[in-house]
């Protein structure tokens, strides 16, 4: 896009005429190319599911909490009390933003493509690391917690339901991530508020991503690879294909499941938890022939929270949470890098 300022937005490359070549900066490095995943023992690698309707403070759930953790660091759960018409309808109206609204209506909601994480519709993720293979995605995002910065009116006026469904999901969704941090903290030994407790204020940023489909999918990814910052993740996807989850060495795609929520463990709760629950390593990559659409709720503390391991000897440095964000923002995920850089 010519306009100064605004961001550079993956959709209007993905729509211009020449469209079988990606542009240079979407090219990734041979090494981060995504290779099709083998189908062999394709059923021995399905990240774990855990059904919430079990009772909460049965030992069993407990157990499945700590495997889940321990051996993947992501998890889906069902039954999880958010309507399964809610999960739909955000996904409706992300659908309708990026495929619906004219370009010129979107880019009214235009971020500040000069400052992270600032809300608003665009496609870069890092600001300083100039150098990096930019994502094949656009976004919006939504800052939704505390209240204080919930801004409806800078979120889209169409749909006309656009803000109310946004501002249910985000408070439906931020009741389970408080729940599933209370299972985490009791599936250690730990009080049931213990994360919340050290999480103080809690922020949440609702992103919807999207995918347009790719002219060169062997040579791009989505989003590259890295580690959320915060505490935990709860992301959806509609029904195509695209997010992979590390596993021992290995890239495993995650089935979308339409009623399932994902859970994705952050740098924070591998921090907190002295490295017993590891963040997941994730990315997304593209395909040829369809968009792809998901919503991340990012459940993280505030910027003046220090996040120290619950548990001695300790294996991490502790974090102020500002100076966390600030580094990677600076320097990108490049995978853990960040996290790695806090081992004792
Ligand atoms: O789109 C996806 O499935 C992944 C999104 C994600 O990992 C993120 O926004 O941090
Ligand atoms: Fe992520």
């Amino acid at each position: 896009m010519e306009f100064s300022g605004a961001p550079i937005l993956v959709q209007s490359i993905a729509q211009q005429d020449v469209k079988s070549v990606v542009p240079p900066q979407y090219i990734q490095p041979p090494e981060n190319r995504p290779i099709k995943p083998s189908t062999e023992n394709a059923t021995d690698h399905q990240i774990p599911t855990l059904d919430l309707a079990t009772d909460s403070d049965s030992n069993l759930l407990r157990d499945e909490i700590r495997r889940a953790c321990t051996d993947w660091g992501a998890f889906h759960v069902v039954n999880h009390g958010v309507p399964i018409s809610l999960l739909d309808e955000i996904r409706k109206l992300g659908s309708f933003f990026f495929e619906d609204l004219p370009m010129a209506e979107r880019l009214r909601y235009a971020c500040d493509s000069n400052s992270p994480a600032s809300e608003g519709y665009g496609s870069r993720m890092l600001v300083a690391a100039n150098d990096s293979v930019l994502d094949w995605r656009d976004y919006f995002d939504h800052h939704t917690f505390p209240l204080s910065r919930r801004l409806p009116s800078k979120w889209p006026h169409f749909p006309s339901n656009y803000r109310e469904v946004v501002e249910e999901y985000s408070d439906q969704i931020k009741l389970l991530a408080q729940k599933i941090l209370g299972l985490i903290s009791t599936s250690l030994g730990l009080s049931s508020s213990f994360i919340e407790d050290a999480m103080g204020e809690l922020y949440q940023n609702i992103t919807i991503s999207y995918y347009p489909s790719c002219p060169q999918p062997e040579l791009t990814l989505g989003l590259q690879s890295h580690s959320d910052m915060g505490f935990i993740t709860l992301l959806i996807q509609d029904n195509v294909a695209g997010l992979q989850v590390s596993k021992d060495g290995e890239w495993v795609t995650v089935d979308p499941v339409s009623h399932a929520i994902l859970v994705i463990l952050g740098d924070q709760t591998e921090i907190i938890t002295n490295g017993i629950y590891k963040s997941s390593q994730h990315r997304a990559i593209t395909n040829a022939s369809k968009p792809r659409l998901s919503v991340a709720a990012f459940h993280d503390p505030a910027k003046t929270t220090t996040v120290t391991p619950a548990f001695k000897p300790q294996r991490y440095h502790q974090v102020l949470y500002g100076d966390y964000v600030s580094s990677w923002y600076t320097k990108g995920p490049n995978g853990k890098r960040n996290i790695d850089a806090l081992l004792i």
